[in-house]
Order: C-alpha cells, then sequence, then structure tokens
C-alpha cells in the first residue's frame, strides 16, 4: 500500500508538489494523471526516495523508501526507461539486479522471458534498445525482486500497440494477484483502461481522487451549440465550470436539463446535449486540469482529497 499524506515539494520560490495526499491500496491500480510539469514525476521520486520532500510523508507499506530493509523485494520502481547504462546487455542489467538484491541468478531468464525480450535482445547492447524494449527491460527490472508494490513513470511511452496491451494485461494481473501499482501517464485512454483509481494533479495539486467509475459518472453534460460562445457565457455567469473540448464541444457541471435551459433562454440552437459519461476520460481531464491550472489560491481544489463529488 502507498500513502501520501501532505507532500509538498519547494524548488526556491515555485512549490512543485502541493500538499498532495491520496493512497494506493493493496490489489489496485491508481492512475497518476496530469499535464506535463504538474508535479507527478516529483512525488513519485519523493516516494522512491531520490528527492527529499519540503515537507509531508510518503510511505511504501507504512515506511519510507529509504527505510525499507531490502528496497528492490518490496517495490519495484520504473521512473526513467532510458536511465540504464548504454554500454550494458539488457542480461547484464538484470543480472546486476540480482546480485544487489540477493536473488537467484535464473530470475534474470524468468523476468526476459516475462517482458518478452528474447535471446538476440537480451544480449544487445541497452544504448542500441528501442524506447520500447527499454521500457520492457525497465518493467523486468522492477518486478525482478517480486516486490508488492510497483511505481512506474510514463511506462507505456514508446510501447507499440500490442505492447500497451500487453503491459496493460500484466499490470492488471499483477494487482489482481494483490500487488499495489502507481502509474503515471499522458495516454489518458491507457490509464483508463487499466486503472480502478484515478489522482489527477494540475500545478503540483490534487484535482481529483476517486474510482474511476466516481470520476466518469461525474464528469457532467456535453453539449454542441451553433454558437457555443454564447452558451458558455451564459453558464459561466450561472456559476458554472465550462470547458471546451479538443473538437468543439463544451464540458459542463451541470445537469443536461440546467444547460438546456440556459440555451433556450440564450435563443442557442443545439445539436447535441447529453450527460457527458460516455465522453471519456480525456475530456474530463481536461476540465479538471484546466481547472485545477487556474489561478486558485492554494489549497482551494480539493484539499482534502475528499471523493469527487465534493470537488465539485
Ligand atoms: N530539480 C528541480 N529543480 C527545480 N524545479 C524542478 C525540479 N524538478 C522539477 N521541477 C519543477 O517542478 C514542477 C513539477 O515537475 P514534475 O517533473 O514533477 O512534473 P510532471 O508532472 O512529472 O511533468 P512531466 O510529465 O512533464 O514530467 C515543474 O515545474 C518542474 O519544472
Amino acid at each position: 500500500m502507498i500513502e501520501i499524506e501532505n507532500l509538498t515539494k519547494r524548488y526556491g520560490t515555485q512549490t512543485a508538489v502541493d500538499a498532495v495526499s491520496f493512497r494506493c491500496e493493496t490489489g489496485t491500480v491508481t492512475g497518476f494523471l496530469g499535464p506535463n510539469g504538474a508535479g507527478k514525476s516529483t512525488t513519485m521520486r519523493i516516494l522512491c526516495g531520490l528527492t527529499s520532500a519540503s515537507s509531508g510523508t510518503a510511505l511504501i507499506d507504512g515506511s519510507p523508501y529509504r527505510a525499507l530493509p531490502n528496497p528492490g523485494r518490496s517495490v519495484g520502481v520504473l521512473l526513467d526507461a532510458s536511465a540504464q547504462h548504454a554500454g550494458r546487455t539488457g542480461r547484464e542489467v538484470l543480472t546486476l539486479g540480482t546480485m544487489v538484491l540477493g536473488l537467484p541468478r535464473e530470475r534474470v531468464t524468468q523476468m526476459l522471458e516475462l517482458v518478452g525480450l528474447d535471446k538476440k535482445a537480451a544480449d544487445k547492447r541497452v544504448g542500441n534498445y528501442s524506447l520500447g524494449m527499454r521500457q520492457r527491460l525497465g518493467l523486468a527490472h522492477a518486478l525482478l525482486g517480486n516486490p508488492s508494490t510497483l511505481v512506474l513513470d510514463e511506462p507505456a511511452n514508446g510501447l507499440d500497440p500490442e505492447g500497451i496491451f500487453w503491459m496493460r494485461g500484466l499490470l492488471r494481473e499483477y494487482a489482481d494477484r494483490g500487488g499495489t501499482v502507481l502509474l503515471s501517464s499522458h495516454l489518458l485512454h491507457e490509464v483508463e483502461a487499466v486503472a480502478d483509481r484515478l489522482v489527477v494533479i494540475g500545478n503540483g495539486r490534487i484535482a481529483a481522487n476517486g474510482s474511476k467509475e466516481e470520476l466518469l459518472a461525474g464528469a457532467g453534460t456535453l453539449v454542441r451549440a451553433v454558437e457555443p460562445n454564447q452558451l458558455a457565457q451564459a453558464l459561466q455567469g450561472s456559476g458554472h465550470n465550462v470547458t471546451p473540448t479538443a473538437d468543439g464541444a463544451l464540458l459542463v457541471d451541470a445537469e443536461p436539463l440546467q444547460v438546456g435551459r440556459a440555451a433556450a433562454a440564450t435563443g442557442t440552437v443545439l445539436t447535441e446535449l447529453r450527460t457527458a459519461d460516455g465522453a471519456g476520460l480525456e475530456a474530463l481531464f481536461l476540465q479538471l486540469t484546466a481547472s485545477a491550472n487556474a489561478a486558485a489560491p492554494a489549497g482551494a481544489i480539493n484539499p482534502t482529497n475528499t471523493p469527487m463529488e465534493a470537488v465539485r
């Protein structure tokens, strides 16, 4: 289990991570979503003992990473697939890992097989690997010590569609066997397909935290109009959040009835009006990160990590 409590990281005057709290329960995959610079990597680096926090705690199975007796046996970490020595072969990287962790050498072959790196690939130098191969090797390295927790920063980066499908299955199976996974990504549909819970971060602060179903059910109304600007202004004037989607629709934190009434009152012609449940995580992500990036005072956005309904 991962427990992050009131975690803050300041770099000079900039607050990269601002009072972040969330938990990743045993047997679940938690998707950690946010735009560039949101604070995902910093949070994960603190969790893995690579960066110190300004305040707050980040615990794995009740301990800070650095206090774990043999961390690689408790938590598998993949923060940067390109961090391996380019001159070593994949097999050498894993062999060194077994030596550091005190594991039997056959673990190397098992992990190579698990991640689909054949003999030829295993004996190539990492400098000649594609990014997808590096991700597979990184995952093999993370899983080497048979840990109960996985912390993965953008592991789907560079994988082809077959690779993404494969990784999704691997992580699902790992969680179903009782593992805990924290997985960051910009690939929203990838996260939507595999995660049980979602934590969305924007500007260092938690913008949403809940089960995937909770978050998708709370996605409001999707509306398309011939003159969307007029409708958007009217809805904003009534205190609603309005987020334009990439394809010209509006996502509104209101019921379809309220949006329909606003359209009628402004004489706006609608071409579509429905609950946004099926609009997908991408639209929700846009909506949430837009509000997180707005100039809200510190702590104004879901400071207590209450479920999604309370954020709105
Ligand atoms: N060592 C550092 N020194 C100064 N600022 C930093 C440092 N590391 C991160 N930051 C800043 O902290 C903020 C959060 O960065 P972080 O890398 O955690 O975001 P992220 O969500 O992982 O984004 P990305 O997906 O682009 O990696 C950014 O504004 C970044 O510039």
